[in-house]
């Protein structure tokens, strides 16, 4: 079964402080919410759950293991591609990720791009906002491994588009796999989240299951993220 240990995460750039004292326990195979204002702090973690920001305190292991090769290995990141050249035409980062990804499912990307529409001729620049981030999600769900990490995946794709790959969201994820997804749309991908971690003051402040939310507190789970937030809730009250 897929894992996501993190123990006492602390991370600060330029002598700010970033995260602090983050701990959380995840376990496959979940959608996963991670919801957060504004500069709180979820791209942060996500780029350290995937191994492409370094130099935190503390640990976050995946299936039990801290090394930064096996977060490569077991860990697909929605990056947003910026490291090609404007001019690259679609299908050389398809051809890149092949290269680089030994799970790259060439079949399934296929079939992603289909179900998304997108033109392979097309160069990078030539993309719209939310047509890039069609083409991101899809190299991020070709890969066949154990965590996906979607970061604000649908944030310029038009709303028809945005509820078909939410509604079949499911069907590209592996069984026993952890998604884990940063949205601002709460209410949109509530219907698909098994669980939601929310950060606030850069540090996790809740993580619960959402029909828990539902059950428990009453309320819808975009509700519940607006209630801690308007709260003032701490990380010692949950
Ligand atoms: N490379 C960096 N150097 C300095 N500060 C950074 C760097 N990257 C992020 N930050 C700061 O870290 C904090 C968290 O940023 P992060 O992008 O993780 O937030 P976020 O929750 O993803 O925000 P958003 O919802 O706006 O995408 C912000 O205050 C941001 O300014």
């Amino acid at each position: 079964m897929t894992t996501i240990e993190i123990e006492k995460l602390n991370y600060r750039r330029n002598l700010k402080t970033i995260l602090k004292d983050v701990s959380l326990s995840l376990e496959g195979d979940k959608i996963i919410g991670l919801l957060g204002e504004n500069g709180a702090g979820k791209t942060t973690l996500m780029r350290l759950i995937a191994g492409t920001a370094k130099n935190a305190s503390g640990t976050i292991a995946i299936k039990d293991d801290t090394e930064a090769d096996t977060k490569k290995a077991l860990v697909s990141y929605s990056n947003p591609l910026g490291g090609f050249a404007p001019n690259t035409p679609i299908s050389k980062v398809v051809a890149f990720y092949e290269k680089v990804y030994p799970d790259f499912d060439q079949a399934k990307y296929q079939q992603l791009a289909d179900f998304l529409q997108l033109d392979e001729s097309l160069k990078l620049a030539a993309l719209s906002k939310g047509t890039r981030e069609k083409l991101v999600i899809s190299l991020t769900l070709a890969r066949q491994t154990s965590v996906y990490l979607l970061d604000e995946p649908f944030s310029g794709i038009d709303s028809m588009s945005r509820k078909k790959i939410i509604n079949s969201i499911l069907k590209w994820k592996p069984a026993e796999a952890i998604m884990i997804i940063s949205d601002h749309y709460v209410s949109e991908i509530a219907t698909i989240l098994d669980e939601v971690v929310i950060i606030k003051d850069q540090t996790v402040v809740a993580h619960k299951d959402a029909d828990e939310i539902r059950e428990e507190f009453g309320l819808g789970i975009e509700a519940y993220y607006e209630g801690l937030y308007e709260e003032g809730v701490t990380h010692d009250e949950i």
